[in-house]
């Protein structure tokens, strides 16, 4: 058996890591991958075999490298570096998922001295080290590993595929070409070394520049929307059956329901997926002053959710606006009617018990829809009722397609922002190149900066520029083995 030796660590010389990369438990197979200076070494002491081709699955018996004994039998595969996903050598082992074996080939490589168990998202890390992924394909890997809707799958692929960095260096490219001809003018000034009407050029490609970046800022946060999830607030009046609303589209017994008024406190919150739409939907405390403490700030606490969601549904009892009697005659809680916007949608619900009452079978609702629409000043108002669930379905079916016709174009479009963070910085590089195109001619050396830190600003967002506390933020959302 040869030494440690050849297995220390140096200075110089980067740790190879190892990790589990599949879920830990029992499993027909677990992949277990080796990235680093050391991988090809110990994929030889294990097999006791050399000659690998790269991206060829060999099966065979597995050992312990330092002391020979046999821990499993499975399939190995060798990507040599720097055409790997870290860009170093890596080695995959695809074995038994049984725990025990696990915990033997994983101990089996902690042994060694130069090999350490990798940090969660440390894969990810060297692939970004070595520029094999900016960070924007971080992200998007990221986001596809957290991917629960269909939408947010496609999303992210795209990004991690590298449809963001493609488009936000190019337009970095641009600026910092623009630049560097704007520094050209300065050092030389407009002698004959330099072609005439340059800035004018550079004014013609910023101003371009700015509009493309400024027409994918409009898109009525289409790419955060898909990524984060679009928030809805159920609010109303107690008993309105807002819980029994939010457990009927959840299709479990999520919050309370019972016929006392204001048991809902607590914000409850269900995320859903809408035809590939990802959902946040949150029941709230009923809007009524009571002389409960508890009761007082569960209303707080949902006022201030309708003040952020995205959409706002308010639901009221349909028998308690007495359809069938003089409208003029309808009077609202001021509470209620305060948190009614434009926006939102009204459901009046237990239209159930409307026809159970048998007196009025046929009443046509529509006058009531267009008297309460008025008065209120809502987007739309359906009938539902939560205990049979009449009007549900056309009510989702509705807010699926104003969502598809507000979000489609947008998502249609390759370049998406996804992240507030890129926003922040598109809107940082929009301003810089804004000061930039408003200083006169004379004032070139300010102009220069500006355009620098345009480019500064696309550079933040692909990792170019600043990105050690991103990187830590990112990172530690992977988990070990990514
Ligand atoms: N008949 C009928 N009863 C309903 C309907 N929706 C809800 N209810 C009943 O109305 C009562 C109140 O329902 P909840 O869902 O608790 O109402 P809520 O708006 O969440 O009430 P708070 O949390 O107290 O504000 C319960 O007894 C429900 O069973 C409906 O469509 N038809
Ligand atoms: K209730
Ligand atoms: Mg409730």
């Amino acid at each position: 058996m040869s030494s440690c030796q050849h297995w220390a660590g140096s200075p110089t010389k980067p740790d190879t890591i190892y990790a589990l990369s599949t879920s830990p438990g029992k499993a027909g197979v677990a992949v277990v991958r080796i990235s680093g200076p050391d991988a090809t070494e110990v994929l030889s002491k294990m097999t006791m075999r050399n000659a690998y081709e790269p991206r060829r699955a060999y099966f065979r018996r597995i050992h312990h490298p330092l002391t020979g004994n046999l821990l499993d039998k499975g399939l190995v595969l060798f990507f040599p570096g720097p055409n790997s996903f870290t860009g170093e050598d890596i080695i995959e082992l695809q074995i038994h998922g049984g725990n025990a074996v696990v915990k033997g080939v994983l101990g089996a490589l902690g042994s060694i001295p130069s090999f350490r168990m990798a940090e969660p998202g440390e894969f990810a890390k060297r692939s970004f080290d070595n520029n094999k992924l900016d960070l924007t394909e971080l992200e998007g890997l990221a986001d596809l590993l957290n991917a629960e809707t269909e939408m947010q799958r496609k999303l992210a692929l795209r990004q991690a595929e590298g449809g963001l960095r493609v488009p936000f260096e190019s337009w970095r490219n641009q600026i910092i070409h623009c630049m560097a001809l704007t520094e050209a003018v300065i050092d030389f000034g407009e002698d004959e070394n330099i072609e005439e009407g340059v800035l004018m050029d550079v004014n013609e490609n910023i101003k371009q520049l700015r509009a493309t970046i400024v027409h994918h800022l409009d898109d009525q946060h289409a790419g955060e929307i898909v990524r984060n999830g679009l928030h809805i607030a159920i609010m109303g009046p107690p008993n309105a059956g807002k819980s029994s609303f939010l457990n009927r589209l959840a299709k479990r017994e999520a919050a309370i329901v019972s016929d006392i008024p204001g048991t809902t406190r607590d914000i409850v919150e269900v995320t859903m997926d809408l035809q590939g739409y990802p959902v946040i939907m949150s029941d709230t405390a009923g809007l009524r002053i009571s002389d409960d403490q508890v009761e007082m700030e569960g209303v707080k606490r949902a006022q201030a959710r309708a003040a952020v969601a995205d959409i706002k549904i308010c639901l009221l009892p349909l028998p308690s606006l007495k359809p069938t009697q003089d409208l003029n005659s309808l009077q609202m809680d001021a509470m209620v009617q305060q948190i009614i916007d434009d926006q939102t949608i009204l459901l009046l619900n237990k239209q159930d018990l409307l026809l159970q009452d048998g007196q009025h079978p046929n009443v046509t609702l529509q006058p009531l829809f267009d008297h309460i629409q008025a008065m209120t000043g809502a987007k739309k108002v359906y009938a539902i009722s939560c205990e049979t669930g009449q009007g549900i379905d056309s009510f989702l079916k509705d807010l699926v397609q104003d969502l598809e016709a507000k979000l489609r174009p947008s998502l249609a479009n390759p370049i998406i922002v996804t992240q507030a963070r890129h926003r922040q910085h598109l809107e940082n590089c929009v301003a810089s190149m804004d000061a930039y195109l408003q200083l006169p001619e004379e004032e070139i050396v300010l102009g220069a900066e500006e355009l620098r830190q345009a480019a500064n600003a696309l550079g933040r967002i692909t990792g170019r520029i600043d990105v050690e506390d991103i990187l830590d933020a990112l990172f530690s959302q992977f988990c070990i083995g990514k």
